[in-house]
């Protein structure tokens, strides 16, 4: 494995205050399988996520505020939004169903050769639509009014992948579930999964920035050829390199990210336009300016997370009370006394904007990303297949970014390698799996 910077990537962790908070991928939904499954093979512990009361401010004013009774919030919602909300969930819950088949075909060690091939093997035409249409534009066809996904669908769209609702349907789907109840995270940091799984596969980690791959032929002492990858890397003595039988690439590919040039193909590796979206993390320790929200009385504000729906005045997608990696959430309970608080933007906030929403701090720990796909439907995906031996792990986050679909895709890359070097053919690409297995079990 080599890897140039932290083992975790975009889950990773900052200290403030003598405790460790997310500043990366922080949340895991409960049916997040394999990431279930990691930590109970690494015996990590685990804590549920509990957010603070949310409120989705429009610019003015609150046009939501959530109540910690959960029947005056049913109540509120069925005022302002009718049906919707409970209609959403069900839609949700329609995709996650299919979303779900992927766990019994990995189980059977079914693998696909295209991500479009194994979208469709999930939720069959009904994904492709989703992946070629904005979640707005599904939403509408589906009966949902403009006012909630105006006030309840961006404003999740907006802290989860810092874009409004011309993101893909299927990654607004994903947004919405990691809203959800029985949310999750790793105690001392989810990037515990990624050195624990490297460790325990007993793995050579290599620190180094890969620069190039090539294509090598070998020849054997009994004089067979033998197909091999150079792969040449940076490290803090120089320029080096290695052969290898296979390469997994499972960073995402482009100019200003992973920024690997591939040498001497034939046919070349063409490039995939690839643009990733930047949001800043900015974790406050401070007390919270209320009357930027409206509230001139502090003791009247009881919000924990600040939602926001698209306004092009404001400077941040959400803020939010955080707690320690792992912590049983104090979210909600303290906004006003001195709490750590977690701001998304797209930009960096300057020292006016922090001291517009803070009446005082005295820590702020900032981390830029280049976080996620820009998703503009419809999605062209990478493919995964590179070349013989060489596989693309990433391509699958131009559907949904998220832990899980990142260790769906390294499963699917590793299964289809295996087969594919041993020639089982009938393991890969499958028609009708969900029917063959359904009769099977
Ligand atoms: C702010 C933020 C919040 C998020 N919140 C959530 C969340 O709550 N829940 C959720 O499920 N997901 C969330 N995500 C998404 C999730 O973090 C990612 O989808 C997931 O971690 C991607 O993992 P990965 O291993 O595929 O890629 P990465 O984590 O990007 O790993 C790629 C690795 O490759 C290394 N690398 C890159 N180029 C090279 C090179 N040339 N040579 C050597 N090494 C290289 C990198 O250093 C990195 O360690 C969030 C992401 C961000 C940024
Ligand atoms: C893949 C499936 C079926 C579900 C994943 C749902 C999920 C956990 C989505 C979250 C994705 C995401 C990029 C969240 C970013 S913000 C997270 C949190 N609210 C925070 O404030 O850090």
């Amino acid at each position: 494995v080599l890897e140039k910077g932290v083992l975790g990537g975009r889950l990773h962790t900052l200290d403030m205050e003598g405790a460790t908070y997310e500043v990366g991928g922080s949340v895991i939904h409960p049916l997040n399988l394999h990431m279930k499954h990691f930590v109970k093979e690494l015996g990590l512990s685990v804590a549920s996520v509990q957010d603070g009361l949310a409120g989705v401010y429009n610019g003015e004013e609150f046009v939501f505020e959530e109540s910690s009774w959960s029947f005056i919030n049913l109540l509120k919602l069925l005022w302002h939004y009718g049906l919707n909300s409970l209609r959403m969930s069900m839609w949700v819950e329609d995709i996650l169903d299919k979303f779900m088949r992927i766990y019994r075909y990995q189980m059977h060690d079914y693998a696909f050769s295209s991500n479009e091939r194994l979208l469709h093997a999930l939720g069959g035409d009904d994904f492709t639509r989703l992946l070629n249409q904005t979640i707005d534009e599904a939403m509408q066809k589906a009966g949902f009014s403009q006012k909630f996904i105006n006030e309840v669908v961006c404003p999740v769209m907006r802290v989860d992948y810092g874009q409004g609702v011309t993101i893909n349907a299927f990654v607004g789907a994903v947004s919405l579930a990691g809203v959800q109840a029985g949310l999750w995270s790793v105690k001392g940091g989810n990037k515990l999964v990624c050195s624990g799984l490297i460790y325990s596969s007993k793995a050579e980690v290599i620190p180094g920035t890969v620069v190039s791959i090539e294509p090598k032929t070998r020849t054997r002492r009994g004089g067979e050829p033998v197909k091999l990858y150079e792969v040449t890397y940076n490290t803090s003595s120089g320029l080096t390199g290695d052969t290898y039988d296979m390469v997994l690439i499972a960073a995402p590919l482009g100019r200003k990210l992973a920024n690997i040039t591939f040498r001497n193909f034939d046919p070349p590796i063409p490039e995939f336009p690839n643009p990733y979206h930047q949001t800043v993390t900015t974790l406050v320790h401070g007390r919270l300016n209320t009357s930027f929200f409206g509230y001139s009385d502090p003791q009247a504000f009881h919000l924990g997370a600040i939602f926001t729906t698209d306004n092009p005045k404001l400077f941040i997608h959400s803020l939010s009370v955080v707690s320690p990696a792992g912590d049983a959430a104090t979210g909600g309970k303290l906004p006003l006394q001195s709490a750590v608080w977690k701001v998304f933007s797209k930009e960096e906030l300057t020292k006016e904007q922090l001291n517009l929403l803070f009446s005082s701090y005295d820590s702020v720990k900032v981390k830029p990303w280049l976080a996620y796909p820009q998703y503009s439907p419809p999605e062209k995906f990478p493919p995964i297949v590179l070349h013989e031996q060489l596989y693309y792990l990433n391509g699958l986050e131009r559907a949904a970014s998220a832990m899980e679909i990142s260790a769906i895709a390294a499963r699917n890359a590793a299964l289809l390698a295996f087969h594919r070097w041993h020639g089982h053919s009938a393991s890969v690409d499958q028609e009708d799996l969900h029917e063959k297995l359904k009769t099977e079990l």
